[in-house]
């Protein structure tokens, strides 16, 4: 057996209690990290299974043969979690279900326990009907089960279903099981028998997490003197477009959150914190939030820097994400460093983050869920307000373009050359 570490979180809790919502964050979050990670939603193998059309009955527990459909799903789902883990070398799958019942549960441990996968449980309790009924409106109507029924008989179906959990629901009171317990969206946490760093991290981002209605605004630095030299890295002072773009910034936020609260935080560089003169609002430095480090080659233009090393430019160019500068950051580098910065944006509400080029990639990244490959592509234009509003399974995004110029300092994604000399091939460009 390897000596690899293998989780698998079992979510448990009755339907419309933010389950799935739960196992995509956590699950983004980890793959964010660079840790392999995935979902597997035992809803996708019931319906693929037993198609999509099942009323409540189907759920009911004295319904011998759906009680055996529905425990069929969760083997396959099962199945396919440890394939998952053997075959692609996982570290962390979510096991999503309801697992509502200790024999479920103690089935899901043996199976796992087979593979030497450690399982932790994560529940989710809420007695908040107006939590629960949100989650119906939300995100239960709108689920493959009810896509082509009358919206009031959807929900009606699936309170009727609910009941059918109910039921039969036994929470987790063991106490020999790892798990934590969210309690009315973390307004209570219980945990139990945690052990180890991942574990450790997983349970303490879940006791960040809310769902109180927000909006994260990032934008980077007005332009700066080196942004219009083409100089990377440095301390430089804003250009004087970038001080009417200092000028015009408090505008845009007023006329987009009225008088809600906001928090502003910079970078501890010159051109974040001139960027942030005007904003009435408090503020927070954070040396987290500092540009990239490109050490030797700070202060040089891309040119200079593919002169002077030329192997090291072809390597950036190769593989982004992974491409440390000599002495300084690579990007994996600066995720790992910005991991504070997300668990504490988790727990926040509206804060703008004025930020630099590479670092608000990172940060968007998070938010957007984009792949490694991508990350460091994404264009996040000087002199534009990026708001995100997190919903139930992703973020909206609105851009404002601020009417003042500014250099362009994206650099796409190089074309790839054939290995054969042949024809020039253009690998998706952000
Ligand atoms: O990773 P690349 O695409 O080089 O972008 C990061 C670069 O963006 C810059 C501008 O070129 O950021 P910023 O001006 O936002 O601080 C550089 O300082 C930084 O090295």
């Amino acid at each position: 057996m390897s000596s690899h570490t293998r989780i698998a979180c079992v979510m448990v809790g009755l339907p419309a209690r933010g389950k799935t919502y739960i196992a995509q964050k956590v699950c983004r979050y980890l793959k964010w990290l660079g840790v392999s990670t995935k979902v597997f939603n035992v809803g996708n193998y019931r319906r693929k299974l037993h198609g999509s059309n099942q009323t409540h009955s189907f759920f009911d527990p004295n319904n011998v043969l759906g009680e055996i459909a529905r425990k069929q799903a969760a083997i396959e789902a099962l199945e396919d979690m440890i394939k998952w883990f053997l075959k692609e070398n996982g570290t962390v799958a979510l096991f999503d279900a309801t697992n509502s019942t200790r024999d479920r549960r103690n089935f899901i441990l043996e199976y796992c326990k087979k593979y030497e996968i450690q399982v932790i449980f994560i529940e989710s309790i809420c007695q908040d009907e107006n939590i629960i009924l949100e989650n119906i409106m939300d995100v239960k109507l709108c689920s493959p089960d009810y896509k082509d029924m009358d919206p009031e008989k959807a929900a009606e179906d699936f309170r009727a279903r609910i009941s059918h959990y109910e039921q039969a629901y036994e929470p987790i009171t063991e106490s020999d099981l790892t798990y934590i317990k969210l309690i009315n969206v973390g307004s209570q946490v219980v945990i139990n028998m945690i052990q180890g760093y991942l574990q450790s991290r997983i349970v303490f981002y879940l006791m960040n997490l809310h769902i109180i209605p927000r909006n994260i605004f990032f934008s980077r630095h007005g332009e700066s003197v080196y942004n219009l030299m083409g100089k990377i890295g440095g301390d430089s002072d804003l250009s004087p477009r970038g001080k009417k773009y200092a000028f015009a910034l408090p505008k845009l936020i007023k006329d987009n959150l009225g008088d809600q609260p906001l928090t502003v935080w910079t970078s501890t560089m010159r051109r974040t914190i001139q960027t942030s003169e005007y904003l009435p609002y408090p503020k927070l430095q954070w040396k987290a939030l500092d540009e990239l480090d490109a050490s030797s080659c700070d202060g040089m233009t891309y040119e200079e820097i593919e002169k002077k090393y030329p192997e090291d430019y072809a390597n950036r160019d190769e593989d982004k994400f992974n491409y440390r500068y000599r002495g300084g950051e690579s990007y994996r580098d600066v995720v790992s460093r910005l991991e504070p910065v997300i668990m504490e944006l988790e727990r926040q509400q509206n804060i703008l983050i004025i930020g630099h080029q590479a670092i608000l990639r990172c940060i968007y990244g998070y938010f957007q869920n984009l792949s490694q490959d991508d990350l460091p592509y994404v264009k996040i234009p000087l002199h534009t307000v990026i708001k995100l509003t997190p919903k139930a399974y992703n973020c909206e995004e609105v851009r404002y373009k601020v009417d003042i110029d500014a250099v362009d300092t994206h650099r796409p994604k190089p074309l790839k050359q054939k290995v054969n000399g042949g024809v020039n091939s253009e690998i998706n460009q952000c």
